[in-house]
Order: C-alpha cells, then sequence, then structure tokens
C-alpha cells in the first residue's frame, strides 16, 4: 500500500469512555498520540497504550516503531477482511487502551494543541490530518451517552446534504457528502418512536455490518440517533434501485440475479436474514455493481419501524404475513416475487398499493393459482427458478444454500459486469424523479 487511508483511532479511557480520533497513521508520532491520550484522561500520566492483536492479545505500544507495527497489523487485517473497507476509504476504528504509568511526568512535551471544541466542517482539501477528538455536543447528555447512540465516526455536522434519491414508507434517502473523507453517500433518516436504552441497542445491533465484506451487500459507513431520528449512512448506488426500472431483460436480470443470490447466501451464512427482500433494496450503478440494501440486521429497528409506520410489504412470504416464525425460506420467497416483477413489470399479485391490510394481501397470495413466468418469453430456466421460489409452502422452496446452483444461476454465472453496466447507462436517463433538493 502506498499511502495510507485516515482512519479512527478509539480511545477507551480507563472510565471506558469511547473518544474518536481520526489520523493520518503515516503522519502522526508515538508522542502525538501520548499528548492526545493525556488530554483525553488528564487526571493520569499515560506513558503507553495498549491494543489487542488478531489473536485478541493485548499488545503496549511504547515507541514510533511499536506503532507503525499496531498500523501494520490493522492493515493487514483489512486487507485480508476488509478490502471492501478498504476501497471505500472509511474504515473500521482501530481500538486502543491508555496504559496509567507510575511516574508523573510533563506530558505537554511537543507544546501540541488539540483542539477541544467543534470547528465548523473543512473542506475537502483543508481536512487536517489530524482531526479533533469526537466532542460532547449535547447540555444533556454524558459523552458515554452519545457514544452509545452512534456507530462509526460520522457526525451530521459533517455531512453536507446534496439532493433527495427517494422516500419510502418509513424515511427519506438523500445523497450526501461527507465532508472529512470526501465519500458520496446515501444517508438514510427515519422516525423513530423508541426510547433511549432502545436507541442504544438499535445502535449496538448495527454495528455487525462492519463485519460484512461482500461485493454484493452495500456498503456500511455508519449510523447514529438524533433526537428521535436515525441516520443510517451507506454507500451511494449511482443507478439507484430497480424498482424504478421497467422490465429488466433477462440477460441482464440474470447476471443481476448471480449477485443477488451471492449477496443473500453471505449474509445467511452469518446467520442474518435481510427482511425486506424486493426490487426496491436492489441497487445498481453505472459499473454494473448490483448490491443489496436496507438488512434487517437490528431486529429492534425493524419491529421498531413496523411498529411506527403502517403498511404492508407486498413481497412478505405468507408465513410471514400470518404472523407465524420464519426464516430464510421467507427470503426465498420474497426473492422469486421480486425476480417475477423484475422480469414482467408487474408485481405477480395484482397492484401491491391495493393491498391496505395484510388479509387483503394473504387472500390475493393464496386465492388463486400461482402466477408463472410465460413460457416462450422467458427461458425455461428462469420459469423454474421463479416457481421453485414462489411456493406457498416453505419447505416446498428452493433451499437457500443451493440457489447458486439452480441452472437459471449456472447459466448467466459468467462474472460479466459489462452488461449489467451498459443497460443501466442506457436506461438512467431516463428515470424520473432524479436531482430533486434534499
Ligand atoms: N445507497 C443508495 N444509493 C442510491 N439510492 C438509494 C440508496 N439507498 C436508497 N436509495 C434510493 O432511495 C429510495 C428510498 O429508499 P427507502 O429505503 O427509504 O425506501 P424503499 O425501500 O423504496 O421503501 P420502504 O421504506 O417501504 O422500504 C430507494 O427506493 C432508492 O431508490
Amino acid at each position: 500500500m502506498n499511502t495510507p487511508p485516515p482512519f479512527t483511532l478509539r480511545i477507551r479511557t480507563q472510565n471506558d469512555e469511547d473518544i474518536d480520533w481520526m489520523v493520518q497513521p503515516d503522519e502522526i508520532t508515538f508522542h502525538q498520540a501520548l499528548e492526545v491520550i493525556s488530554k483525553v484522561q488528564p487526571q493520569s500520566t499515560i506513558t503507553a497504550f495498549e491494543y489487542d492483536d488478531e489473536d485478541e492479545e493485548r499488545i503496549t505500544v511504547r515507541s514510533d516503531e511499536e506503532m507503525k507495527a499496531m498500523f501494520q497489523m490493522y492493515f493487514s487485517i483489512l486487507s485480508e477482511h476488509g478490502e471492501e473497507d478498504l476501497a471505500r476509504g472509511l474504515l473500521p476504528p482501530l481500538v486502543i487502551f491508555p496504559r496509567v504509568g507510575k511516574t508523573p511526568q510533563n506530558r505537554n512535551i511537543h507544546g501540541l494543541t488539540i483542539l477541544t471544541k467543534k470547528e465548523s466542517p473543512p473542506k475537502i482539501a483543508e481536512q487536517p490530518m489530524v482531526r479533533p477528538p469526537v466532542q460532547n455536543s449535547s447540555h444533556h447528555m454524558e459523552t458515554k451517552d452519545l457514544k452509545d447512540l452512534m456507530c462509526g465516526n460520522i457526525l451530521e455536522t459533517d455531512l453536507q446534504y446534496l439532493e433527495l434519491l427517494g422516500t419510502g414508507n418509513g424515511g427519506r434517502v438523500s445523497r450526501a457528502l461527507h465532508r472529512p473523507s470526501g465519500k458520496s453517500m446515501a444517508v438514510k433518516v427515519m422516525q423513530l418512536d423508541v426510547d433511549i436504552d432502545m436507541q442504544k441497542q438499535i445502535i449496538s445491533e448495527m454495528e455487525i455490518l462492519y463485519k460484512c465484506h461482500s461485493p454484493a451487500i452495500i456498503g456500511f459507513y455508519g449510523a447514529f440517533f438524533m433526537e428521535n431520528r436515525i441516520s443510517i449512512c451507506t454507500e451511494f448506488m449511482d443507478g439507484g434501485s430497480l424498482d424504478k426500472y421497467g422490465p429488466v431483460p433477462e440477460p441482464v436480470l440474470g447476471r443481476m440475479s448471480v449477485y443477488i443470490v451471492q449477496g443473500l447466501q453471505y449474509m445467511w451464512e452469518l446467520k442474518i436474514l435481510h427482511r425486506d427482500i424486493k426490487p426496491s433494496n436492489i441497487l445498481v450503478s453505472t459499473r454494473g455493481e448490483v448490491k443489496l440494501c436496507d438488512f434487517g440486521v437490528s431486529v429492534q429497528l425493524v419491529e421498531s419501524i413496523a411498529r411506527t409506520y403502517v403498511g404492508t410489504n407486498a413481497f412478505m412470504a405468507p408465513e410471514r404475513i400470518r404472523g407465524e416464525e420464519y426464516s430464510s425460506p421467507a427470503e426465498v420467497w420474497s426473492f422469486g416475487v421480486s425476480l417475477f416483477e423484475l422480469a414482467t413489470g408487474n408485481f405477480p399479485f395484482g397492484c401491491p398499493s391495493s393491498f391496505s391490510t395484510p388479509v387483503q394481501l394473504l387472500d390475493a397470495i393464496t386465492g388463486r393459482t400461482l402466477p408463472v413466468l410465460q413460457d416462450g418469453v422467458f427461458s425455461p430456466e428462469l420459469i423454474d427458478f421463479v416457481s421453485r421460489c414462489m411456493q406457498r409452502v416453505p419447505n416446498q422452496r428452493l433451499a437457500a444454500s443451493s440457489l447458486d446452483k439452480h441452472p437459471y444461476i449456472q447459466k448467466f454465472n459468467d462474472g460479466n459486469r459489462s452488461v449489467i453496466a451498459m443497460w443501466v447507462q442506457s436506461k438512467l436517463p431516463y428515470i424520473a424523479q432524479r436531482k430533486q433538493p434534499p
């Protein structure tokens, strides 16, 4: 790697408080690190700090060399498990633990000044190499509380909203510039009527998204609560979601399906269900990427949204609509229904907006013979795949773990992203509802 990207050093204090500090690893010295730590923990004399290596062993850092070794370990773990994050330039925090020394010493040896007030966000070109630690911006809450209400290192004041990308049942998604990193992000803001403990729980459940690295899953940058609103910051996809496109020709849809299956199976292996598979949660880019967004990693968030916003998700499997227990077969159903809609341009059970209650939707799904894709218009492989996903009885559906083995997926598994890229590029200019003010 040439110049290592900036990332967050998370200083975990003796009181178990986390203070985040954005660093440029090739520019900071060990003494500067000590200096910042002693500002954060002024009551103690800090002579060294520690971190956990890949085997979870505590390693002490007492010099520039040892600090370099720590950075090397951090980047080598990332290059093994977090290539996506490295590529995006927004990396998970590296946690360090200040070590209190026995003898007092003059701590401000370099006269380094650390800003303690939140400054107005710098322009990208003026971005300082060493950013001040995140400060408490509320009169009412302790730093610890604030840290529990955010994951990642994104502050509302770091975001410049550029355009509205869309509004869903529960929130608005805007494209925003994250000024410190210069990244374009999609920020979804939802109002949620939950108390502060629930907010903390939602944030802690979302942390798992940092561990998800798949080319078919939308990159997660962070999330934070501000009063009763949650903002979720993810990678921006310039093609938007598939619900905006109308029918997708089979050679394009087939290659998209390969990535969708890849993303779903990756998350299922981690025991994470999507819980909301539908065309508006499948995003594409002009580079031919296909990524799933809006994973229901936080069960509390999914339930809070369901409590706060009324509405029926037309892509839900029958067992879910009936309120029964559900698992990956329910996802297979939703994927089948989504594929049906993407192939034909029409929802298979009539107009989704006509279902205002779960009972009406259930009637539409169970009250007639299941629709099948038209013979002669679509390939036998696609017809078979969709109808085997759209089985009313969960255990009669294709098994989640064998979706990738089906001839439809095998047929299009040639890694040809340019077919997708060219189709997205050709359609994008005609897609309405873009470039609105945020
Ligand atoms: N990461 C992203 N990049 C680009 N566009 C996005 C991104 N995330 C969401 N969008 C756009 O914003 C729209 C609104 O998304 P949102 O998740 O709020 O609602 P939805 O999925 O359409 O519906 P619902 O709220 O019922 O799930 C999406 O349909 C999509 O077009």
